[in-house]
């Protein structure tokens, strides 16, 4: 695509150079730049991307976007206030809008985003409409699935997955939209229909300063959904808010789409009552402002109920029928690494699942709590590079609903493993009865060791990964296949 037909819907940029070079692709990373790509300079958080532009050119770069001139570069130069933002907005159309040709699903909120968003694209599949997920645990069309580096990724990977979902067949997308990525402008060329708000808690301290600019940034893709309610249905736009929430006026009155409320909440558009949670799922019945019905989920604790919820409305404003809804529920077999169940014929319970923050934590125990018949086993830790102010919380947390809780590490990144424990224990009463032991798989088998008949174990904090992250280096860690070698070798040693 000619750069002149890149750079069209830019409100304002400068441009020195020819607008007639020819761009096949677009790239924020020197090292990965093409030739005939548009080298994208970023003034990140480590280091500043203009100064690669010249390697960038070195491999072949026809083009860069840059904020700030620079000197002595024999390409044409696109200079704009914000390169995240406008590189956002030329990858939508180096890929030709497919957002545009899709019904689109965000799905943003503290905790319960993966959670929602694969629970949306089983009821959409279910209901004959192929839908292209994207998310935590990575990209998902049909059959195949695509491995991402974070939640939601640059724009550009955001772009050409939607394009290649589009080319797939699928007539819906469905993804996660972290913070992080709406204020970094990954997700503005994205054109939303329905945008779903799960809940604000603590997390991403460190990136956002306080609650309420994470609440704000939560809510900018509240404030990108447009007011054409009544239009063709291709056009109608929804906001779906968590009405139980605090921080839900934030969301809805971002917004001039209209709004769909769901939550336990009398005034909630999309309720549940009748509530009924045990350690095989839950049931319920919704009550809409046309019609009610019963559903029943395998999904466990209160916290599912509030996802089942979202992904129900979701469903509804796209005319989705009840019964279709209901035999998806039922079937859903659950997301990877949320509570998800290891089993191998002990006495006890094992749950591996993704809690890594204080809210995730609690809500995760108290829903255990809920029907364990014996004692709850803990094992968590925080990870490192992150939000250091979530460590005593969520430790305070495991301390509070388990019965034995064992602090280890998580993801420790570039930090000191030991240090992030101290920032855990930091947070803990005087005379604490708490085990501390920095080796994730000897915290994991300390735990199903000491299990007894009826116990539950909550492995917390990594879920789906299969990998620990020390230092820069990855290694292969899986709580799930950590779990099954313990119980293995202790079914092996016990007879209960
Ligand atoms: C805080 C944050 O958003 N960081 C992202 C950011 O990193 P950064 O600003 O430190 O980048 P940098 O290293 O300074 O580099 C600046 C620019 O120079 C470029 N560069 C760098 C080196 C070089 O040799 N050549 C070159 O061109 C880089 O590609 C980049 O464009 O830009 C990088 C490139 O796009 C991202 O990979 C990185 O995400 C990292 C991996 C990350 O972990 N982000 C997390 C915090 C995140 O985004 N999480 C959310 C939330 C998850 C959730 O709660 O659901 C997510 O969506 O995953
Ligand atoms: N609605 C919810 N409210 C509170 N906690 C939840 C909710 N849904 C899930 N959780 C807890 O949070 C953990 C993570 O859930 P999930 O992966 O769905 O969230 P997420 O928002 O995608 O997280 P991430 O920010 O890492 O992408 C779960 O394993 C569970 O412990
Ligand atoms: N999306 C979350 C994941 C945290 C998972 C935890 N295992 C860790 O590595 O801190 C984040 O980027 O903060
Ligand atoms: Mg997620």
């Amino acid at each position: 695509m000619r750069l002149r037909e890149l750079l069209q819907p830019l409100i304002s940029y400068e441009l020195e150079g020819n607008r007639d070079v020819d761009v096949v692709g677009i790239e924020a990373d020197s090292r990965r730049v093409e030739p005939g790509f548009l080298f994208v300079a970023v003034p990140g958080f480590t280091v500043d991307g203009h100064d690669f532009a010249q390697q960038a050119v070195d491999k072949g770069a026809v083009a860069l976007l840059v904020e700030r001139r620079l000197p002595a570069l024999d390409v044409p130069q696109v200079v704009v206030p914000n390169t995240l933002f406008a590189s956002a907005i030329l990858a939508d159309v180096l890929y030709r809008h497919p957002s545009q040709h899709l019904r689109m699903v965000g799905v943003t909120g503290t905790n319960g985003k993966t959670t929602v968003t694969h629970i949306i694209r089983h009821i959409f599949e279910s209901a004959g409409r192929p839908t292209g997920l994207l998310g935590t645990v990575g990209g998902v069309i049909g059959d195949e699935t695509f491995a991402v580096a974070n939640t939601t990724p640059h724009a550009v990977e955001v772009q050409g997955f939607l394009r290649k979902v589009l080319e797939k067949g699928c007539t819906h997308g469905v993804m996660e939209v972290s913070s992080h990525a709406l204020v970094e402008g990954r997700v503005a060329g994205v054109d939303y229909d329905i945008a779903v708000f799960t809940n604000l808690s603590q997390d991403h301290l460190d990136f956002h300063g306080t609650m309420d600019a994470y609440a704000r940034a939560k809510a900018l893709l509240f404030a990108r959904l447009g007011n054409t309610y009544g239009d063709t249905l291709n056009n109608c736009k929804y906001a779906i808010v968590n009405l139980d929430d605090e921080y839900a006026s934030i969301l809805t009155e971002a917004t001039v789409a209209p709004v769909l409320t769901y939550g336990l909440a009398e005034a909630a558009n999309v309720r549940a009552s009748n509530l009924v949670l045990t350690h095989e799922g839950a049931s319920m019945t919704v009550t809409t402002p046309s019609e009610t019905f019963d559903v029943k989920t395998g999904l466990i604790g209160r916290f599912n109920v509030y996802n089942t919820l979202a992904a129900i409305a979701v469903a509804l404003v796209e005319q989705i029928p009840v019964s279709s809804i209901q035999s998806a529920l039922a079937t859903y077999p659950g997301v990877p690494g949320r509570c998800e169940r290891v089993d191998e014929g002990q006495p006890f319970g094992v749950f591996v699942d993704y809690a890594h923050t204080p809210d995730g934590l609690e809500n995760v125990l108290l829903s255990i709590r809920e029907f364990a018949k014996g004692r709850v086993i803990c094992v968590v830790g925080c990870g490192g590079d992150r939000d250091k102010t979530k460590r005593p919380l969520m430790a305070q947390t495991a301390l509070k609903l388990s019965d034995s809780a064992i602090f280890t590490s998580d993801n420790p990144r570039t930090e000191d493993p030991e240090s992030i424990l101290d920032d855990m224990e930091a947070g803990l009463p005087e005379g604490a009865v708490y085990r501390r032991l920095v080796d994730r798989r000897e915290a994991i088998r300390a735990a199903i060791f000491d299990a007894q008949a009826n116990d539950v174990v909550v492995i917390a904090g990594k879920g789906h990964e299969d990998y620990q992250i020390l230092g820069r280096t990855k290694i292969h860690f899986d709580d799930r296949e950590e779990a099954r070698q313990a119980l293995r070798a202790r079914l092996s040693e016990t007879s209960f």
